[in-house]
């Protein structure tokens, strides 16, 4: 399955507002307004700056992440400048991984994988799952592992698949591990402080999940793996805007260097197939580890993160371009998946399937098919019966009709007419309910055809009325001129103006005329029938019309009855075509399901076929497979008893826990105990608190009271102040105009005087107490203020213990419910695990069991005719040989006995020699000795003869052993020619 690379843009908001934003975003097109117009970039999808993470992952990761889990490979990174968003987009802002609104596609793809994987396995017994994460990083164009230490790493390309030999790789069975395994490696991630971000990641971070599904089904076994790469990359700038330099300034070469590989590579790819040669992936270490995730066996996603500024166009732009070169590659994707077990019964079961669904859809659209037609033929004879009947009705219709046309054409009572069609209206009215169309039309038309007659009839009623009146005028005229002798004069005078009135002759004038003539009296009885007939036709018309109004009304609601039977009629025929359509798809189901069928069959009989070859090399694996399931047998037994024993740690670690939990409660509950006391003190001074404020507030009153009280009397004494103030200056006035004129008056003024300055003390006395009153309430005041302050404070202090004590009790409980929690999925999981070591031990226990049955039964088999055809091979073999053997013994005996014989002569005569020659030696060594003793006087040439002698001695003895061992020789080799031999000249094999 082909399949496009999915790229998506992400506007982030810009930090100067709208005014200096140079990109217009709708949903799937970003505009970048720049100096020489406008320019548009469609991608698969726009998120503005308001886009939630929850929507970005919704859109991009979700259905990424799904696939992974069903053994799809999936590759998700964002591409854009520093501080553009990327790690926003990808991780969320700093330690944001538990927030639900904040947290990055990472953290949610991982929830979401966990969430798959868990529901499969509650959902299907035998599904296991096994999740392994990597996370390094691509930095100065090395590899290092962000899991251990920054560990260097080597890429290995097998071909299939790219291996970072070195890296650690960690096993996680939760999101939780999982998250924290990132968020330890996030922290080892080099990043730097540039102009355009605190903290600007420097290098290219890449999180690798490899995700192995196992699941059971019947007798087959499949195994998933795939795996999901969520790359961070570093930012794609030019340097000017990260002022940037010395290391930085490598780094960010390094950084362009890679992202420049990565380009050439889209852009390479991006080209119409046939026209890609050779893309470049090894250049770089990047390009290197996402090969698959470029035109190979992933389904990928690209966002591309911009900042919206005018200053970062140039930027912008080329981020756009290079996600339009990403729309345009077309990965090819394939599940990773390997089939084991009984696949011919799976095959045959699937086949068994596919021909039920098949019969039972067949079943099913032929009974809805007849149940269609039984319907549609019902309706058909329904409607057939109500034709027939209105046919009838018809022709009785007409048959009535032609008899009153001819009632009416002879004057056969037009009243009878109008009567016989009043009863066969009010008779039918039922009836033309059912009326088919046609025949309504028909009726209708009769009905016109009705009226167009009695209107001609009408109107040759009155052309005959003329006529006759014409005649009465003209009998008239003569019938008078007959009476009147001069009648031409009496017809110019007498005779009135002809008028309209004329015409109809009152009963009284044709009294007086009646006795007149008789043609006259006949004339008038016909005038008078055929203006009573033409009144009668006149009625009956319009009797017709209304019928024909109320017809038409009829046949309105007859056009809708029948074009609802005619909807019907049409729903049943496009039913019958759907039907049919259906039945086409299910015969094409059915093709393809032969078809299906057919490949089946031929893959069984390649699956039968190779069985056999399998059948043959499975043979040769038994033996090794039975040492093989021994070792599995021991490493589960072993692994088991590891559980067991991390089981039994757990739970000793887990109950170590609890106690701790339980300290740490008894702990906690200490410290609320005394909070509680803290608070009950607290409490208990509050109270005291109010209490000694109540106090303080009465004692403010009565000491307002007594401001109030002395503030009147200070009024009072301000009052009396003035007033003697006052007085004092009408004194002193009066003093100083009666100081000129009285000279007496100057004792008075000196006591005067004196009163002034007694009043003037009393009045600073007065001030003084006034000053004195004002203290004392400023203090009185301060104090309250101070009280309140206190009480205040205090408040705030419950408030805040009680705000302390609620949050402590709520940390102490959530701890505690996740301790327990913990301890309680802990257990779960490691109860699941035994069980499913457990299951898997049986399961392999068993299948052992009977492959080590198969297996004993096929070596006695084996062995009892292999021991068969042995003994029959031993036997024949035996007997040629030993016949063979028998031929050749007698042969080398002859031979050896020739030769021993031949031998032995002359070693016996070596030996007769030897023998001799010992004897003389024996003999010269005695004369020899004799002479050294009895002869050889001087001891030097006692030493030199003795020196001599003892070589010759030695000379001799040498050449007798050398004989000795050749006698040796010759004696063993005569011994062994005599042995008899049974040795064949070609060993057996
Ligand atoms: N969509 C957004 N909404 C709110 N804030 C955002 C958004 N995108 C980015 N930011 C803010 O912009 C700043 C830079 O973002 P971030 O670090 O993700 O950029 P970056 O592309 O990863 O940069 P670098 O390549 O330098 O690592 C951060 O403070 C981040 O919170």
């Amino acid at each position: 399955m082909s399949q496009f690379i999915k790229t998506y843009g992400r506007i982030r908001p810009s930090g100067r507002g709208k005014e200096a934003t140079a990109l217009l975003a709708t949903e799937k097109c970003v505009t970048l307004e720049t100096e020489n117009g406008q320019k548009s970039y469609e991608l698969h999808g726009i998120f503005n700056s308001e886009a939630t993470q929850e929507e970005v992952f919704a859109c991009v990761a979700k259905k990424i992440v799904e696939d992974s889990a069903e053994g799809f490979n999936g590759t998700i990174f964002a591409y854009g400048q520093t501080g553009s968003g990327k790690t926003h987009t990808m991780l969320g802002p700093a330690n944001s991984w538990s927030d639900p609104v904040r947290k990055g596609l990472i953290p949610r793809s991982i929830e979401n994988l966990f969430q798959l994987l868990d529901k499969k396995t509650q959902e299907c017994q035998k599904f296991t799952f096994e999740v392994i994460a990597e996370f390094v990083e691509l930095y100065n164009e090395e590899i290092f592992d962000l899991l251990n230490a920054k560990n260097k790493v080597q890429l290995r390309d097998s071909g299939k698949d790219i291996q970072l030999i070195g890296a650690k790789s960690e096993i996680v069975d939760n999101s939780l591990d999982l998250m924290h395994v990132v968020e330890r490696g996030w922290q080892s991630r080099s990043t730097g402080s540039t102009a355009m971000n605190n903290e600007s990641s420097r290098s290219h971070a890449l999180l690798i999940i490899k995700i192995k599904t196992y699941e059971m089904t019947g007798g087959l076994r499949k195994e998933r793996f795939s795996t999901l790469n969520l790359v961070d990359l570093a930012g794609s700038e030019r340097q000017s805007h990260t002022k940037s330099g010395g290391d930085q300034l490598k780094e960010a070469a390094n950084i362009n260097a890679s992202l420049t590989v990565l380009g050439r590579c889209i852009r390479i790819l991006s080209k119409p197939t046939g026209s890609a040669t050779y893309v470049p992936y090894r250049d770089s270490h990047l390009t290197h580890i996402l090969k698959n995730s470029l035109g190979g066996n992933s389904k990928t996603a690209v966002i591309v993160n911009m900042h919206p500024d005018r200053e970062f166009l140039p930027e912008s732009s080329s981020t756009l371009m290079f996600a339009q070169s990403c729309t345009m590659i077309k990965n090819a994707v394939t599940r990773n998946e390997v089939m084991t077990g009984d696949q011919e019964n799976s095959y045959k079961k699937a086949i068994q399937e596919l021909r039920k669904e098949v019969d039972e859809t067949r079943a099913k659209a032929r009974e809805e098919f007849a149940k269609k037609l039984d319907e549609a033929e019902d309706i058909r004879r329904r409607i057939t019966v109500e034709n027939d009947s209105l046919k009838v009705e018809n022709s009785e219709l007409r048959a009535k009709y032609n008899c009153a046309l001819v009632k009416y054409n002879t004057g056969a009572g037009t009243n009878e007419i109008v009567s016989e069609f009043k009863k066969f209206l009010s008779e039918n009215l039922n009836s033309l309910v059912n009326f088919d169309l046609k025949e309504l039309t028909s009726k209708n038309h009769t009905l016109k055809l009705e009226s167009d007659a009695n209107e001609k009839r009408c109107h040759e009623l009155q052309q005959e009325l003329n006529d006759l009146r014409s005649k009465y005028q003209e009998n008239l005229n003569t019938t008078l001129q007959m009476q009147t002798p001069n009648a031409k004069e009496r017809r110019s005078s007498t005779r009135p103006k002809r008028r309209e009135t004329q015409y109809k002759p009152s009963p009284a004038r044709m009294a007086e005329l009646a006795g007149d003539n008789e043609t006259d009296l006949q004339l008038q009885e016909a005038l008078i029938r055929a203006e009573q007939l033409q009144c009668e036709v006149n009625a009956s018309r319009t009797k017709l019309e209304e019928a024909m109004e109320k017809e038409s009304k009829m046949q309105f609601q007859h056009e809708k009855f029948i074009g609802s039977l005619q909807k019907k009629v049409d729903d049943y025929a496009a039913e019958i075509e759907e039907l049919n359509k259906e039945n086409l798809i299910l015969e094409g189901k059915v093709k393809k399901g032969s078809s299906q069928l057919d490949t089946l069959l031929n893959t069984l009989n390649v699956s039968q076929r190779e069985n056999a070859e399998l059948e043959k090399q499975k043979n040769e694996v038994i033996e090794k497979s039975e040492k093989e399931l021994e070792e599995v047998h021991k490493h589960y037994m072993s692994q088991m008893e590891a559980l067991q024993k991390e089981n039994t740690e757990l739970q000793r670690t887990s109950s170590s826990r609890l106690q701790e939990t339980q300290k740490d409660m008894n702990e906690k509950e200490a410290i609320n105990s005394s909070l509680n006391n803290e608070i009950v003190s607290l409490t208990a001074r509050t109270a005291s608190l109010q209490l000694d404020i109540k106090e303080k507030s009465e004692s403010l009153a009565t000491l307002q009271k007594v401001v109030q009280d002395k503030s009147q009397a200070v009024d009072g004494l301000r009052k009396e102040l003035n007033f003697k103030s006052e007085k004092i200056a009408r004194l002193e006035q009066e003093v100083k105009s009666k100081s000129q004129t009285n000279s007496n008056v100057e004792e008075d003024l000196a006591t005067k005087t004196n009163l002034i300055a007694s009043l003037e003390k009393d009045i600073r006395e007065k001030y003084d107490t006034i000053a004195k009153l004002r203290d004392e309430k400023n203090e009185g005041e301060s104090k309250i203020a101070s009280l309140k302050r206190q009480c205040e404070t205090s408040l705030r202090e419950e408030a805040h213990h009680k705000k302390r004590y609620e949050d402590l009790q709520k940390k102490m409980q959530a701890d505690f419910d996740g301790y327990q929690r913990d301890i309680r999925t802990l257990k779960e999981k490691k109860d699941k695990e035994l069980q499913m070591i457990q299951e898997s031990l049986d399961i392999t226990r068993e299948t052992l069991k009977k492959q080590e049955d198969a297996l004993r039964t096929q070596k006695t088999d084996a062995a009892r005719k292999f021991d068969a055809d042995i003994a029959a091979m031993k036997k024949s073999f035996e007997e040629n040989r030993v016949k063979e053997l028998k031929q050749q013994e007698e042969k080398i005996k002859r031979e050896s006995m020739n030769q021993m014989e031949a031998s032995l002569l002359v070693k016996d005569n070596k030996i007769s020699e030897l023998e001799h020659m010992n004897e003389y030696l024996a003999k010269v060594h005695e004369e020899d000795t004799e002479i050294i003793a009895n002869k050889l006087g001087s001891k030097q040439q006692k030493v030199s003869y003795y020196e001599k002698i003892r070589r010759e001695k030695v000379e001799a003895e040498t050449i007798v052993a050398q004989q000795r061992v050749e006698i040796a020789r010759l004696s063993k080799g005569n011994r062994e020619s005599n042995r008899p031999v049974l040795r064949s000249r070609n060993p057996p094999q």
